[in-house]
């Protein structure tokens, strides 16, 4: 099946191509020149729907949204939905991890508990009535200073206790495995079959 990617973020379309394998082709909506949709949903799973419908509008292909972030306990569920724009620069992750260090100086490790969250939407077409969704959450703590340099955005500040380390510091293959979006994508392919 051939489907384009409502995303700008190559650290998501990497991990998904693994993710899906042969038997999807998945191009990214730069390749056809879209641009970001405005992302004005007020949960995960509007601002996914939103984008996938927005690239197939496009395109004319069915699309697959992801809208995802991290949700920090200690700061009331922040950055969560506004995660890629925290620091007030959008996808500046150095900005957005430095913002997210400040806000928990002082905190102490078991007060630093947070989630990794990821809507997966995927729409047939642009008016599809009947998006399938799928959710993935990924348990964590966040870390005092940075460690690893695998994945992209938040990876490095988010300590994974079931692996013992950051998920920076996991190869994708085993991220790709455990994480929010291999969750809610193991789910959407149940999805897709049924
Ligand atoms: O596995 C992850 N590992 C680390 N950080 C992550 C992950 N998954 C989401 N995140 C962070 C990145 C960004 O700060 C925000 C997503 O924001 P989100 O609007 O969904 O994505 P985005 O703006 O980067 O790309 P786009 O909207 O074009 O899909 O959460
Ligand atoms: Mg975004």
């Amino acid at each position: 099946m051939k489907l384009v990617l409502a995303s700008s973020n190559a650290g998501k379309l990497f991990e998904l191509r693994e993710l899906l394998g042969d038997a999807f082709e998945l191009h990214a909506q730069s390749e056809f020149g879209v641009e970001d949709a405005e992302e004005t949903g007020l949960s995960f799973i509007e601002n996914a729907i939103l984008k996938a419908r927005h690239a197939s509008s496009a395109t004319g292909l069915p699309a697959l949204g992801d809208d995802s972030g991290l949700c920090v306990d200690a700061l009331d569920g922040a950055p969560g939905l506004y995660s890629a724009r925290y620091s007030g620069v959008h996808g500046n992750a150095e900005a957005n991890i430095d913002k997210l260090l400040g806000n928990l100086l002082g905190v102490a490790d078991d007060a630093r508990t947070a989630r990794f969250v990821c809507v997966l939407a995927f729409v047939r077409h642009a008016t599809d009535p009947q998006p399938l969704v799928a959710e993935g959450i990924w348990e964590g703590r966040v870390l005092h200073a940075r460690r690893g340099s695998n994945g992209f955005g938040y990876d490095p500040v988010f300590f994974s206790p079931a692996h013992g380390c950051s998920a920076a510091e996991l190869p994708t293959a085993t991220k790709n495995r455990d994480s929010h979006r291999g969750i809610a994508l193991a789910k959407l392919r149940t999805l897709l079959q049924a």
